[in-house]
């Protein structure tokens, strides 16, 4: 990849009025290989899929969108001059009148009557191959001539008005949502004149791929983007902590990380996993949404979280949070550590909204929440325990189980937990090995299960440092054979909570692939993401 590096172009194609919709993603200017394995432009890739879809649920076009993905290789450097000098011809007459503009947009399909029905506000394309292709001959060509304005530019300020389409695609900071806001200023005149109509202009900085330069023209509302080149996860991290473009200028040598765009909402950031999950998240560099969900009239509160200050909501008013957050954050990814009370309730709001999620709460009714999403068809991560070493420990309890069933039994099993007092259900991760070891052969039920909650039972008994009385998950089962000439001991251990926090992380991420990648398989539980190489 060289220069300003490859760019996704998304057209989405729809007739208004009928259930049927079209993705195309473009992804051109590198090689395919390469391409597929940029992390950045695979979240682009991502992000246009959810507006797409979000655009389509407004519409009330509801079934599922086609997407085609389409990688197309950098052109030869004979084209490259070929297509400049067109192009120039055409950005000329772009600049000096809008019927090109109307020339072009008249072939797409059904533009009129979605002008009619939205009035420019919102970025929706729709044309045939030709067109697009067309389009994308500019956009390529408008990029490398803005490069070179940049670079004339540079320091000296750049006059961003709404006729100008010959700047380079640009980046600012949103001043309102502090979100990386991609300016588009250097796509084509019809897609430019509907972003124009978009973007209001404010001082600030512009980012042209390697450098920022001074400029006036910012996005005053980033969730609008439709057509975008993918983020530098260096900006968008620097601009969720509020930073200045030319604080980002010098970190540019940083290295390239995928997380930095994905945005999660960490439900409820006030309680012991939640919080530990955002701090992880932040580490890994997510983006954290500064809104968190909690219960019925707990809200009102603020918790700071590295240099996120978040706003923890009460439950009554989360519908029109969750509108807000939505439109600001479409790629959200939503993580719930809450109450076993509010498992399946959450669940439902949040397939109510196609809110991917992953699932830490453990308790509730598990059938039902298991039903709630396959039904909903929402991509989601359920598992009692994220901590990678217990996930793999499940794993191996059900291959024993899976290939030995009934080898033990006629044994007898005593089965502990110890967590702390605050814990008011029974260990999901005791519940699902107890489930392995009945596939086993034991004769021993989930009500059988010990649960110690007393702190100096916790110290004397099951020997948990005193300083992790607040959180700790202490599990031994203890197996005899039936005349007790043989015993099996499986014990494990957990201080703290980062391993679960750091697995949670991975299923976010996992999470986030899956979703790019248009998995048709929605629902995963973490043996699963272990088994495919996802886990830290
Ligand atoms: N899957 C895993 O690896 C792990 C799962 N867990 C599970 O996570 C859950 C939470 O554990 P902790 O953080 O220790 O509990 P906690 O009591 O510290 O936090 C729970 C939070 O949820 C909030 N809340 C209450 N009702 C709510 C509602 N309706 N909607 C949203 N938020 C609500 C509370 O205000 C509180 O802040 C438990 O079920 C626990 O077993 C805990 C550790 C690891
Ligand atoms: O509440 C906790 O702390 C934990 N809950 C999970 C469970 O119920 O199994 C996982 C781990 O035991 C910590």
């Amino acid at each position: 990849m060289s220069g300003d590096g490859p760019t996704v172009t998304a057209i989405l194609d729809y007739i208004y009025g009928r259930q049927e919709a079209k993705l195309k993603v473009d992804v051109e200017g590198g090689k395919e290989e390469e391409t597929r394995a940029n992390q950045g432009l695979q979240m682009a890739i991502t992000e246009a899929k959810g507006r797409a879809e979000r655009r389509c649920r407004r519409d009330g076009v509801t079934d599922e969108i086609r997407v085609t993905v389409s990688y197309l290789e950098a052109e030869t450097s004979t084209d490259t001059v070929e297509r400049e000098q067109r192009h120039f011809h055409r950005d000329t007459e772009a600049e000096s009148e809008a019927s090109d503009l109307e020339a072009t947009a008249q072939s797409w399909q059904g533009l009129d009557q979605w002008r009619r029905d939205h009035p420019p506000t919102e970025l929706v394309e729709s044309g045939p191959e030709a067109n697009s292709r067309q389009r994308r001959d500019q956009h390529r060509q408008t990029e490398k001539r803005g490069s070179r304005l940049s670079e004339e530019n540079k320091n000296k300020g750049v006059e961003t008005g709404t006729r100008r389409h010959s700047a380079p695609l640009a980046h600012g900071l949103c001043a309102r949502n502090k979100r990386i806001a991609d300016c588009c200023l250097g796509y084509t005149p019809c897609v430019a004149r509907q972003l124009r109509t978009r973007w209001s202009l404010s001082e600030t900085s512009l980012w042209t791929g390697e450098r920022s330069i001074q400029g006036r023209g910012s996005c005053h509302h980033a969730g609008n983007l439709f057509s975008a080149k993918p983020l530098s996860p260096v900006m968008a991290k620097a601009s969720s902590a509020g930073a200045t473009a030319s604080s980002v200028e010098t970190q540019q040598s940083k290295s390239f990380d995928l997380s930095a765009s994905v945005p999660i909402m960490v439900n409820d950031v006030s309680g012991k996993m939640g919080n530990a999950v955002a701090t992880a998240a932040l580490a890994r560099g997510l983006q954290l949404v500064p809104f968190a969900i909690t219960g019925p009239k707990l809200g009102g509160r603020h918790v700071i979280v590295g240099d996120v200050d978040v706003e923890v909501i009460g439950a009554e008013d989360r519908l029109s949070v969750m509108d807000k957050v939505q439109e600001q954050y479409p790629n959200l990814i939503v993580v719930d550590y809450t109450l076993p009370a509010a498992v399946n309730s959450n669940a439902e709001f949040y397939v109510s909204r196609g809110l991917p999620f992953v699932m830490g709460t453990t308790g509730g009714d598990r059938d039902k929440l298991m039903e709630t999403v396959r039904k909903a068809g929402t991509y989601a991560v359920i598992a009692p325990n994220m901590g990678k070493q217990l996930v793999a420990f499940q794993a191996a309890m059900e291959i024993m189980a899976a290939n030995f069933p009934g080898a033990f039994a006629g044994y007898t099993m005593k089965a502990v937990e110890s967590h702390q007092k605050t814990k008011v259900d029974t260990s999901g991760t005791a519940k699902a090995i107890v489930g392995s070891f009945q596939r086993l052969g034991l004769d021993f039920a989930v009500d059988e299960i010990e649960l110690v909650r007393d702190p100096k039972e916790q110290v004397e008994r099951m020997h948990v440092p005193e300083e992790y009385l607040d959180g700790h998950a202490f599990h031994t089962y203890r197996l005899e054979s039936p005349d007790k000439s043989v015993a099996f001991e499986f014990q494990h251990n957990v201080c703290g909570r980062s391993i679960y926090a750091e697995g949670t992380v991975d299923a976010v991420l996992f999470l986030a692939k899956k979703i790019q990648e248009g998995a048709e398989k929605k629902l995963y539980n973490m043996v699963e993401i272990l088994q495919e190489g996802s886990m830290r």
